[in-house]
């Protein structure tokens, strides 16, 4: 290994879907996608059992034989790690150097407390909290503690989200006239148990927090950062709530947000119960042709361009498949992390702090406009 490589030790809390999946990222081989100066080990897990924890390490390394993560695990990526019945254990152990968070929001502010206060860098989860001012907190945590921290918002990180940005903000068609993003996806909750993550107010349940993240990513990477818009926040203009019968939480959240410098109205809509259109889950409307990407928001990898006709220079559509490498996309934000603290930075310049803030403030917003049974809850900061 040379000198120059980064290597970040990881500590995983909590071992359900997404931790599963962001460990695999990590055991990928970073070569097959060209971060040669990356290196990530995994060094403990920690979960609410000492079972479960051994378990999901059992799990990885036993990973078959065909799969890219396997590569981690036949180079020692998975050496001496250890498996531990709580997370403070993760937060105090000293061959830790970043926690990856994957617990539902309600527990985000705490796992990530802890971690910052436990002397770790942090990359958390998307709904990073549960209100702004949980998150402010964290952020001064950071500041005080001078440790990394991010949202897991690794969407922004695949190679899509760079060819998109590049495409719309190139102006090639035109100026932006209208925008549109969606995940809506139908989990037929009513097969969940009460305790579901997804539908349960007591673990922060419902559309806006689960999936609003996602139409969240793209208006900000392609209206927020677009060049005429000067980073100007946009402004809540309305939002709407449905409640899901069994518990309350938000069924479907549709919100539109104004962008005032570029006059474009955005349109985000989240929903649990209804499945989005396949072929089109942002639609960004230029006035010579748009920029339309397939589902699913989270992990796309295709998108069309279809110019208006008899206007502008593009003639024809077009349908263009993103660049993708080896493993579930989830270690491009890892890969984020582990340079960000090699350079010593706080935090990161593609998903900064700002950001997190202006999405969660829609949230917020969103959440004391409706009429849910997590309307007048507030977090845990303070
Ligand atoms: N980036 C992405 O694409 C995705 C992100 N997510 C995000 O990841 C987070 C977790 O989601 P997901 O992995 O699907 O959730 P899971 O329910 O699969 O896992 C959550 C884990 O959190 C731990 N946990 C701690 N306290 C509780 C509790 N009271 N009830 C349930 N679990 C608890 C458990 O681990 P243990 O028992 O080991 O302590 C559990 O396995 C959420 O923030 C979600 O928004 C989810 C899916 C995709
Ligand atoms: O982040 C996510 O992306 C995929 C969804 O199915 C999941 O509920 C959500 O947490």
């Amino acid at each position: 290994m040379s000198p120059s490589v980064q290597t970040i030790r990881w500590g995983i809390i909590s071992t359900g879907g997404i931790s599963t999946a962001f460990s695999r990222d990590l055991l990928v081989n970073p070569a097959t996608r060209d971060a040669n100066d990356i290196e990530h080990r995994i060094t403990a897990i920690g979960s609410r059992t000492k079972e479960s924890a051994q378990a999901f390490l059992d799990k990885l390394n036993d990973l078959p034989q065909d799969e890219a993560c396997r590569w981690g695990v036949d180079h020692g990526k998975l050496k001496d790690c250890k498996a531990y019945g709580s997370y403070q254990e993760v937060y105090d152990d000293p061959n830790v150097d970043c926690l990856y968070i994957g617990t539902p929001h309600n527990f985000h502010y705490e796992n990530t407390k802890g971690g910052l206060q436990g002397g770790k860098h942090v990359l958390c989860e998307k709904p990073f909290t549960f209100d702004l001012k949980e998150l402010d907190e964290l952020i001064a945590l950071a500041k005080e503690k001078k440790r990394f921290l991010m949202e897991a918002v690794w969407t922004r990180f695949q190679p899509i989200a760079y060819e998109v940005q590049q495409i719309v903000h190139s102006g090639k068609l035109g100026k932006v006239k209208r925008f549109s993003a969606d995940f809506s996806t139908d989990m037929k909750p009513d097969n969940f148990p009460l305790s579901h993550r997804i539908i349960a107010p007591e673990l922060a349940g419902g559309g806006i927090l689960d999936l609003g993240p996602y139409p969240s990513v793209w208006t900000m990477m392609v209206l927020y950062h677009h060049p005429d818009n000067k980073k100007t926040p946009p402004k809540l203009l309305q939002s709407r709530q449905t409640l899901y019968h069994r518990t309350n939480v938000d069924e479907q959240t549709t919100l539109t947000l104004g962008f005032e410098a570029l006059n474009v109205e955005a349109d985000l809509r989240t929903s649990f119960t209804c499945q989005g259109l396949a072929g089109n889950c942002v639609a960004v409307q230029c006035e010579e042709g748009d920029l339309i990407i397939d589902f699913p928001p989270y992990k796309p990898t295709t998108y069309h361009v279809v110019p208006h006709a008899d206007v502008g220079k593009i003639k024809e559509a077009k349908t263009y498949h993103a660049k993708t490498h080896p493993g579930g996309a989830m270690h491009y934000e890892a890969d984020e992390v582990a340079r960000c603290v090699r350079d010593g930075k706080l935090e990161s310049e593609r998903m900064p702090w700002e950001e997190s803030r202006i999405v969660q403030s829609w949230f917020d917003d969103v959440r004391r406009a409706g009429n849910t049974v997590l309307k007048d809850r507030h977090g845990k900061a303070g």
